[in-house]
């Protein structure tokens, strides 16, 4: 393929961020757990959805404005929380926050954020929604005063991350034996009066993580992670919205309603935890019959095309988030870079909205879309004995 240095679409963008990007960081980025199967999957099983467009409808007016959270956003892509943005540009998590803000997208920030959540939040223009991605560690007082610290500096929400209760094995890691640069601070665990101290540090944790990431992860993260010790406490400590990242199935999602949460993020991490599991558009449907109106469903994973947009929202999703085709922006250019990427999928999901005939978010329902059937034998997206099969499990709980 010819790849344009002046990028016109995502693939474009990926190329010239592995150009770009010193090996280690690239392999970082890139990689998913194992043999890569569900990395792929996410993307590819976009392709076998289909589009089923209406003519003849006066589109000559396309709005993208829905609401997340109650709250009204200017369009429903938004960016996925990543760790280390510092590893694609030196103003890294800056630069992304003034390229969501600019795009009106919703940014999610990573606890592993290279740069302070008071630095991040302070980029945006006010209107943009910030939310913050939780990790629980051991050391519940570290994850408290993170929350503490989202309150107080504006985040809307909070994003807790349940598919890692220990990280994935990314072969191309363990190959380059990845770690990242030791100037990197993970600044959201340092003081932030003194962020740029090294002596800034408020945890132990903050100091080893900013070392060995990989380790200090899983020596520090709480395994023993139940909706119990981990929603309901959490819930004990803020009254901010809580939102669960790495959901796949019908059950947990009945479980996050149960537990009061007020969305879900259908992830399966981007395929960097478990290789094998479902793509997340293949799983998307099950989780959006089970949340009914209860509960807010979003999705990530694979999402390379406005056309996937547009997919995962007619088949429920409210919100849908990038992750690497933002890093990827953000290696090419920092924050102009961060923007072109959201830019490119946004001009493209208007387009997409366009000759579908579609001309808000609430025209776009399942009838735009072909679900290919029987893709997987549990739960065939929509089938209806999927829905039956559940109810079944359902009352086992
Ligand atoms: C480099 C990288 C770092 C990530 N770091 C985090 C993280 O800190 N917390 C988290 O919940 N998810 C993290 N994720 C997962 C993303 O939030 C998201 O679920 C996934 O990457 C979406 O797929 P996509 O990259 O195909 O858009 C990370 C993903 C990548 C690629
Ligand atoms: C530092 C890691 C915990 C970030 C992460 O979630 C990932 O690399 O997928």
């Amino acid at each position: 393929m010819n790849y344009a240095n002046d990028p016109v679409c995502i693939k474009d963008l990926e190329h010239i961020a592995k150009g770009v990007m010193p090996s280690g960081a690239w392999g970082y980025y890139d990689s998913g757990a194992n043999d890569e199967q569900t990395k792929y999957d996410n993307m590819s099983a976009f392709d076998s959805y289909r589009l089923h467009p209406r003519m003849l409808r006066d589109v000559s007016t396309i709005s993208t404005e829905t609401t997340v959270l109650g709250k009204k956003v200017r369009t429903p892509l938004g960016v996925a929380p990543c760790a280390m943005h510092k590893l694609a540009h030196s103003d890294g998590e800056a630069a992304t926050s003034r390229a969501a803000s600019k795009n009106g997208s919703i940014m999610i920030l990573s606890t592993y954020s290279t740069t302070s959540m008071e630095k991040v939040i302070a980029q945006g223009d006010g209107s943009t929604q910030y939310w913050m991605q939780l990790y629980v560690y051991q050391d519940r007082k570290v994850s408290e005063e993170l929350v503490r610290r989202a309150e107080k500096a504006g985040f809307s929400a909070l994003v807790l991350t349940v598919d890692a209760p220990m990280l994935g094995r990314r072969l191309v890691d363990a190959r380059n034996k990845f770690n990242p640069p030791s100037h990197l601070r993970l600044e959201n665990f340092m003081d932030p009066e003194v962020v740029n101290n090294a002596d800034g540090y408020v945890s132990d944790l903050a100091r080893s993580a900013s070392e060995t990431f990989g380790a200090t992860f899983g020596a520090n993260g709480d395994q023993s992670l139940s909706w119990e010790n981990g929603i309901s406490w959490l819930k004990s400590i803020t009254g901010l919205p809580i939102i669960v990242k790495g959901i796949m199935t019908a059950e947990d999602t009945q479980l996050a309603i149960a537990h009061g949460c007020a969305g879900v993020i259908v992830s399966n991490h981007g395929g960097r935890q478990l290789d094998g599991a479902l793509a997340t558009i293949d799983a998307l449907p099950q989780v959006v019959e089970a949340a009914g109106d209860k509960i807010e469903v979003y999705m990530d994973g694979g999402v390379r095309r406005g056309s996937d947009i547009f997919k995962a929202l007619a088949l429920g999703a409210r919100a849908v988030f990038v992750a690497r085709p933002v890093l990827w922006g953000l290696a090419y250019k920092g924050d102009k870079g961060a923007y072109l990427a959201l830019d490119l999928l946004q001009k493209e999901l208007e387009l997409a909205m366009m000759l579908s005939g579609t001309r808000n978010i609430a025209e776009i329902d399942e009838s735009y879309v072909y679900q290919p059937a029987n893709r997987w034998v549990r739960y065939a997206p929509g089938a209806r004995h999927a829905a039956a099969n559940q109810k079944k499990l359902l009352a086992k709980l």
